[in-house]
């Protein structure tokens, strides 16, 4: 089996992609074409944004705002949920961690609540696969207020993957609001919400306003990713690994005593090899800190971050690594068996995904 065959059939785990920026192009374009119809966006304007391949980081947040103005209504959002699963369970992924920002909106009649009832509906609606989102502890028969009646977690034969969802706060958001979020997720606890995310445009807020929500958070049981050194700030990281939440992303801007303080911590590192080069913060892949944290040993794991807005997949992700580190098919097989250990998910998870992966090593790399 040829490399990029072998990174594709591969399962895989993904523990971090972004709703929003992981919604097809397709999608994008067809529902931006309506709004513009309606006279409610500028159709070529936003077509001209889509297509186009720059995407430093500050445009990605522009963008953002764009895509929630497509995106943010009840029906879209279960839309591109389903979708969004879909798309990653076609390509081997076999737990899925999906995090997203609970968003309000009047004019909508929306609220955090409703968004993620909305994001539920999707995950429901998924029909290709089996998508196995609510924690094993949970019968599907107590959650009939929230999923519809054909609900049924049966024995079947169709792939299946696994799905939990990570709130996202905004760092544009108060502490107020950051609040609201991680008690919905603690509400949410049941219906496959699992953790909490701080991503959002790096440059904008102070870390002081969200550590009393993810304090709580973490008091209460919730797990912890944060987007932690995207842009340089070393207060900011410091902070955060003193704060020792159970993984972080990118870590890009680290400084020597930050690494020496990130590996004796062991936090598990998402890494996420496309965006980090299309948002600038690396020049090419072979430069990238993955494989300082990789020869060290340290738990790292690839990630897609956002496959609409970078145009990648998580196979992809594989098959970059694999051939800009000259990783062997066993070493590929491992890098991917080995994020089993930083899922969110409980142990009977982790043991059936470590069964899915016993199942395919003749496959992969005898
Ligand atoms: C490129 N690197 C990144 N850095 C920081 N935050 C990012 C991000 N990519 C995505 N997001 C966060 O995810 C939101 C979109 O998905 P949801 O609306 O939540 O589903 C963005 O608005 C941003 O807050
Ligand atoms: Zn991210």
């Amino acid at each position: 089996m040829e490399m990029e065959e072998l990174c594709r059939e591969l399962p895989k785990i993904e523990l971090h992609a972004h709703l929003n920026g992981s919604v097809r192009d397709s999608t994008l374009l067809e529902l931006a074409k309506v709004l513009g119809d309606q006279g409610a966006i500028d159709f070529s304007e936003v077509e001209g944004l889509i297509k186009r391949r720059g995407r430093s980081l500050k445009e990605c947040f522009r963008l953002f705002d764009i895509y929630h103005k497509i995106t943010t209504d009840h029906a879209t959002v279960t839309r591109i949920t389903q979708e969004v699963v879909e798309d990653f369970a076609a390509e081997n992924v076999v737990y899925l961690e999906l995090r997203t920002t609970p968003k309000q909106n009047k004019a909508k009649e929306m609220t955090k609540h409703s968004y993620m009832k909305a994001v539920i509906d999707g995950l429901t609606a998924v029909d290709s696969v089996e998508v196995a989102f609510l924690p094993s502890t949970v019968n599907a028969r107590n959650l009939t207020n929230f999923l519809p009646n054909e609900v049924t977690y049966n024995q079947t034969h169709r792939k299946k993957i696994f799905v939990r969802l990570l709130l996202s706060i905004d760092r544009r958001e108060t502490t107020a609001a950051a609040m609201e979020t991680v008690n919905l997720a603690l509400e949410m606890k049941n219906m496959g919400v699992i953790g909490i995310d701080l991503s959002g445009n790096p440059e904008v807020g102070e870390w002081q306003t969200f550590l009393p929500a993810l304090q709580y958070a973490k008091l209460k049981g919730l797990q912890v990713t944060l987007h932690c050194g995207e842009v340089r700030n070393n207060r900011e990281i410091h902070s955060m690994l003193d704060f020792y939440p159970q993984r972080i992303g990118h870590a890009c801007y680290l400084e020597e005593e930050h690494w020496e303080k990130l590996k004796v911590s062991k936090i598990p590192v998402e890494i996420c090899l496309t965006s980090n080069l299309r948002t600038e913060r690396i020049t090419s892949f072979k430069e990238h800190h993955f494989a300082d944290l990789y020869n060290a040993k340290h738990p790292v794991s690839l990630c897609t971050d956002d496959v609409g807005l970078f145009s990648t997949t998580l196979s992809n992700e594989y098959y970059l690594a694999a051939t800009t580190f000259g990783f062997n098919k066993e070493q590929v097989y491992h890098l991917s068996r080995n994020a089993i250990e930083f899922v969110f998910a409980d142990d009977e998870v982790k043991r059936t995904l470590a069964e899915i992966y016993d199942a395919a090593e003749r496959r992969f790399i005898l």
